[in-house]
């Protein structure tokens, strides 16, 4: 892939991940700068991957060929504030990873002909494992696309999506899904723990079965996600007994609820900031 220069704005969880991802991957490190108020966390992937450190946004943005826009969402307004008066974005990519700020915001904050690239990534991209989504409006190049493309298949998969909305829904998806896996392991480590098992088993047991499940699904990928769910069902056993329970209560709503629930947030961002 090309190796341009790229400058994160925000050093936190999300950055962190992909640029672990990034430079493990072999992207060259001092490709890489990131900016960050506090030296923590921008010091840390310093010391770790050897990428460039610096609380000076502007002058890292304005020697970059790509900005990577990386902080809270209700922070982005002051954060491209800043750098609009004094960054010229004419020859630069801009690639935002942030939740609930649509492309029209860009425009209004960074100026009309912005090249802007919306990616909703997510935090196994640290070990190579992510999954991003990814949409672009029509004007940004067959370049800017690939470039962003390769970016992140760098640290995972990715997916185009035709419409802005799809970034939405591939927050409700992907995006924030990491965390509905943990809460659901940590539910089963907890039972587990209560019912005996060491702490240090009960993490065992529950990392170890969902790992292997989800490499199941990926070794199969023709085969439907029941077929699989079936194959460790017997009839009238104990898989049998424990999903009666999670189908008497309703799993399935409660599973769509929450995604439902993560996309009206992102629009409800989208209006707030
Ligand atoms: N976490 C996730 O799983 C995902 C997050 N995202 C998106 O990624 C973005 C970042 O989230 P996340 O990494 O979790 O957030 P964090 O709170 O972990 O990190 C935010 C980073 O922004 C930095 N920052 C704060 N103010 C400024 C500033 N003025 N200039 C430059 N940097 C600044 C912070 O600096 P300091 O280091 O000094 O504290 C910190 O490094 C969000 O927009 C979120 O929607 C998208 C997909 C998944
Ligand atoms: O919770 C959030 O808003 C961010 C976006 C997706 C994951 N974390």
């Amino acid at each position: 892939m090309q190796h341009r220069k790229i400058c994160f704005i925000g050093a936190g969880n999300m950055a962190g991940a992909i640029i672990a991802g990034l430079v493990t991957s072999g992207y060259p490190a001092d490709k890489i700068t990131v900016c960050a108020p506090s030296g923590k966390n921008r010091d840390a992937l310093k010391d770790k991957y050897g990428t460039l450190s610096s609380s000076d946004n502007i002058a890292s943005a304005q020697t970059a060929d790509v900005v990577v826009l990386a902080v809270k969402p209700q922070l982005m307004a002051d954060v491209c504030s800043e750098l609009q008066q004094q960054v010229d974005f004419s020859d630069k990519l801009v690639l935002s990873i942030a939740a609930g700020v649509s492309v029209e915001r860009f425009y209004a904050l960074l100026g009309d002909n912005l090249r802007i690239v919306r990616i909703m990534p997510n935090t196994p991209s640290l070990v190579g494992k992510g999954m991003s989504g990814l949409f672009a409006p029509q004007q940004v190049s067959e370049q800017d696309r690939e470039f962003s493309s390769e970016l992140m298949t760098a640290v995972g998969k990715v997916c185009w999506v035709e419409t802005e909305a799809g970034i939405n829904q591939v927050i409700a998806a992907a995006g924030s899904a990491p965390a509905y896996f943990f809460l659901f392991m940590e539910a089963m480590q907890q039972e587990a723990q209560r019912q005996g098992l060491s702490a240090d088993n009960a993490r065992l047991l529950v990392q170890q079965a969902a790992s292997g499940a989800a490499a199941l699904v990926e070794a199969n990928p023709e085969t439907p996600l029941s077929t699989l769910r079936e194959n460790v069902t017997s009839k009238g056993g104990t898989t049998f007994a424990a999903l009666n329970v999670f189908n008497e209560r309703d799993l399935t709503a409660i599973v769509a609820q929450a995604m439902q629930a993560a996309v009206a947030r992102a629009e409800e961002m989208e209006k707030q900031f």
